[in-house]
């Protein structure tokens, strides 16, 4: 019998679980149906990936692509090619920098119209953790939403209000009864507020005295008591973006005692130091800030020691004339999905040898796992055929106009890559090839299989 499948990927070396596999992999109606050292049979669309890793692909944990409302700094068109372009498969976009701010049914409804007509890969929402918003809760749980996202401090935008130690106890044992995790950006509120307004106030706006209005501790006192809240109420706590390796301390030592907590990082953290950013300014400037190299080093210790659970790109960018100014003053955040996959290549992969495997789980099964996505995170007969073809060798300095954000600007920009993604596929179609976008939007909602 001569078996016809939809696609089959042939001669690559696949990324499983167990490890680096040399072998051919075949798609059906969107799914792995086969995985052998030799599929014989043949297919509508037949790949040839000779000389090529093969991934997952990337779920991105924690993007704002600021769709609908703030277009003018990033839309879903835009956000989702970038991150194809660098294997991403799907995304979990956050409640802000949207406008209005995904904090009910009727908000998340708005952004998932725009996402089901315009995103090239799958996503889910996560749905906003405020004092106004306790009530809504529940419907935002019924839309489908993969979790909840709060802040300790100033979110940056003031209809996203942060959520006081009362809403984060009560907001907890909601979402504990729900069963959906809250991940919090945590950084101790009155210190950060009260420190940068006496730096305002004396006129101290320069790189090193942000770093100083937003120290180690506002980071690390925030964390201990988001994991006193969730060892009380039970509720599934993820640390947003952790920046210090103390801070991961505090994560596994809870973890230990069973409290259900983990931690989430971002690319930067383990990347760029302290000088960096003041060599390069405020495209570099996001908050928490990019710590010393001494924390860095620490920070890889915890994620070779499988101390975290995941790395997102926090893609979060502006409109370029709102990064223009006194570095204090101008807006945090980084663009960053587009490089994800290349970068834990370049820095995990070939420098400090994490293997394939393990950036795997970081950037793809570990997400998709914690979020109870089914079907999606591994190249496993039954998943869907997702994939990120890689050439593992394949050098390249980043340019402005290869990036496909609405606005050119990253703090890689010139900065060489070791590892090309030169083709995506998302269920069995290619949305990325050679660097171009080759579908139309093709995305699916994911939703947690509570
Ligand atoms: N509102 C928003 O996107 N804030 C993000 N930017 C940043 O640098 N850290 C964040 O949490
Ligand atoms: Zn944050
Ligand atoms: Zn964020």
């Amino acid at each position: 019998m001569n078996k016809r499948y939809d696609v089959i990927i042939r001669n690559g070396f696949l990324v499983c679980p167990d490890g680096v596999k040399k072998a051919d992999v075949a798609v059906c109606d969107e799914k792995i149906v086969e995985i052998a050292t030799e599929i014989s049979g043949s297919a509508k669309t037949i790949i040839d990936a000779a000389g090529k890793h093969v991934f997952s692909g990337v779920t991105d944990g924690h993007v704002h692509f600021n769709d609908p409302g703030r277009t003018e700094w990033e839309t879903i068109t835009t956000g989702s090619s970038a991150l194809a372009a660098g294997g991403g498969i799907a995304y979990f976009d956050m409640p802000l920098n949207c406008s209005p701010c995904t904090l009910d049914a009727k908000n998340f409804k708005a952004k998932l119209a725009v996402a089901q007509k315009d995103s090239l890969i799958d996503y889910g929402f996560w749905g906003g953790f405020t004092p106004k918003n306790l009530e809504n809760f529940e419907e935002l749980a019924e839309c489908g939403v993969i979790g909840f996202k709060a802040f300790s401090c100033f979110s940056g935008i003031d209809e996203f209000e942060r959520a006081d130690d009362y809403t984060a106890l009560v907001g907890m044992e909601k979402l504990a009864k729900l069963g959906l995790p809250l991940m919090v950006h945590c950084e101790n509120a009155e210190m950060t507020r009260d420190l940068t307004s006496l730096a305002l106030a004396n006129n101290k706006t320069t790189v090193r005295d942000y770093f100083a209005a937003r120290p180690p501790i506002t980071e690390i006192e925030n964390v201990s008591r988001m994991i006193s809240f969730a060892e009380e109420t039970g509720c599934k706590l993820i640390i947003a973006h952790i920046s210090t390796a103390k801070a991961v301390e505090l994560v596994t030592q809870a973890r230990s005692r069973g409290v259900d907590v983990c931690c989430e990082t971002i690319g930067h953290y383990l990347i760029l130091t302290d000088d960096d950013v003041e060599r390069l300014g405020t495209v570099a400037k996001c908050s928490p800030p990019i710590r010393d190299t001494q924390n860095q080093v620490k920070m890889w210790a915890k994620l070779l020691n499988d101390e975290i659970a995941f790395i997102s790109s926090d893609h979060s960018p502006c409109d370029p004339k709102l990064k223009d100014g006194e570095f204090l003053k101008v807006w945090g955040g980084i663009s960053a999905c587009q490089t994800t996959l290349p970068a834990m290549l370049t820095h995990a992969y070939h420098a400090r040898k994490v293997s394939l495997e393990g950036i795997a789980r970081l950037t793809s099964q570990n997400v998709n796992e914690i979020f109870r996505i089914q079907g999606k995170g591994k190249i496993a007969v039954g998943y869907d055929g997702d994939f990120a073809l890689v050439d593992l060798d394949k050098k390249f300095t980043l340019q402005a106009e290869d990036l496909f954000y609405k606005h050119k600007v990253s703090p890689y920009v010139g900065d060489s890559f070791c590892g090309t993604v030169t083709q995506t596929i998302l269920r069995g179609t290619t949305v990325f090839k050679d660097g171009k976008i080759v579908s139309k939007p093709i995305g699916k909602h994911l939703r947690p299989n509570l």
